[in-house]
């Protein structure tokens, strides 16, 4: 199943040219406010008719300006999520679940109500209104009444956007749920760098209305050169490690290769993959391994890439056992580091520093 986009159009002061392809799992739509994220959405929902390009899923063509086709929006069978959840509020959630799976095509309806109601955890709220449910669940609902109508692609735009931060933690693992056990691609719009990182299989970078980089996540995230025009605050790689153990004090142990990670307990078996997103700013390097340090996570590499930005930082990209992670340091401690490209080098960060939500679960 893929969806392929490729679209051109102009609003005054506003020029979009954009064209990627969305393998399976979850594709990322990143970049700035403004940056043409909901356009393209739009696009591929056929709530907006662009100028020029194509756009098909899973090989059926939606739109061609060459040929003329264009498949209005209620025939493209996209389930589409947007910040606030639309939900129908005179209808119960069984009944907004229901009306969702009344859009299946007989037969072809490819999610079950019991797995979909199962995996997205609202089963206590089957009989209730929506006026009676917290935003998170609200959203929740919204994505299993956008499943149930078993639409071959299912678009997301800020679906978080509207929650607090504890609500955006509780829903997180029910959308890595949604990747990782359903078939259905997903398009997901966000600006959020953890969220990001936690979900996307896929990351398609926009800035300006224009594609800046196109790529697996981790490869996407440990660019260096990618986080410059997105805010270096925002920047830092993603590790796929291992849960090795849980230990008394608290900890649990994640393996990288031969080098080991130790995090605040994560709630996930032994052997689970965990996906984890280390912020540049949290990672200090040194040349030598540091003795009677409290930092638990001191990462073995190599320094595979050194780049600059306009101030005073740069951003080193450390290879640790095929992985990268990113470090931003200044100038001044690479000079005096005298690091260069190939010198092996130690990376380090607290275990406390890496954020709740920017630990996730992994299937690749
Ligand atoms: N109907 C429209 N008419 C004119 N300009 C528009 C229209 N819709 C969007 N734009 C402009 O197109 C640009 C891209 O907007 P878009 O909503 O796609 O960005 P975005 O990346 O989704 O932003 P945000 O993260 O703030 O939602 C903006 O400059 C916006 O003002």
């Amino acid at each position: 199943m893929t969806v392929s986009v490729s679209v051109k159009h102009r609003f005054s002061g506003f020029d979009l040219d954009v064209a990627f392809e969305a393998p399976a799992g979850v594709t990322a739509l990143f970049g700035r406010s403004g940056s043409g994220k909901t356009t393209v959405v739009q696009t591929i929902a056929g709530l907006l008719r662009p100028e020029a390009g194509q756009v098909a899923v899973n090989g059926k063509t939606l739109f061609d300006s060459k040929t003329g086709v264009w498949v209005p929006p209620a025939k493209r069978r996209i389930g589409y999520v947007f910040q606030e959840g639309r939900l129908f509020p005179h209808l119960s959630v069984r009944q907004n679940l229901r009306y969702g799976a009344w859009f299946a095509k007989r037969g072809s309806g490819t999610a079950s109500f019991d797995h979909v109601v199962e995996m997205l955890g609202i089963a206590p709220l089957l009989e209730r209104r929506p006026a009676a449910l917290s935003g998170g669940e609200k959203q929740r609902v919204a994505i299993g009444r956008a499943l149930l109508s078993s639409p071959d692609l299912l678009l997301m735009d800020e679906p978080l956007a509207a929650l607090d931060e504890a609500r955006k933690l509780e829903i997180l693992p029910y959308l890595e749920r949604l990747r990782d056990e359903t078939a259905t691609p997903m398009i997901y719009v966000s600006h959020t760098v953890a969220e990001i990182a936690r979900l996307a299989t896929t990351i398609v970078v926009l800035n300006d209305g224009k594609m800046l980089r196109n790529g697996p996540a981790s490869q996407v995230l440990g660019d260096p050169a990618v986080p410059f025009p997105l805010g270096v605050r925002g920047a830092g790689a993603l590790l796929t490690t291992q849960v090795v153990a849980h230990h008394a004090d608290g900890l649990t142990e994640l393996s990288i290769g031969a080098g080991r990670l130790y995090l605040p307990r994560i709630n996930a078996a032994a052997g689970a993959r965990i996906r984890v997103r280390i912020a540049a700013q949290d990672v200090v390097l040194a040349t030598r391994k540091p003795q009677e340090i409290s930092a638990l996570n001191i990462l073995e590499g190599r320094v595979a890439d050194v780049r600059e930005g306009d101030g005073p930082g740069v951003m080193v990209s450390v290879e640790v056992d095929g992985q990268t992670v990113l470090s931003r340091i200044t100038r001044r401690s690479r000079d005096a580091l005298g690091l260069r490209i190939g010198m092996k080098c130690y990376a380090i960060t607290k275990s406390v520093a890496v954020a709740r939500d920017d630990i996730g679960t992994s299937v690749e």
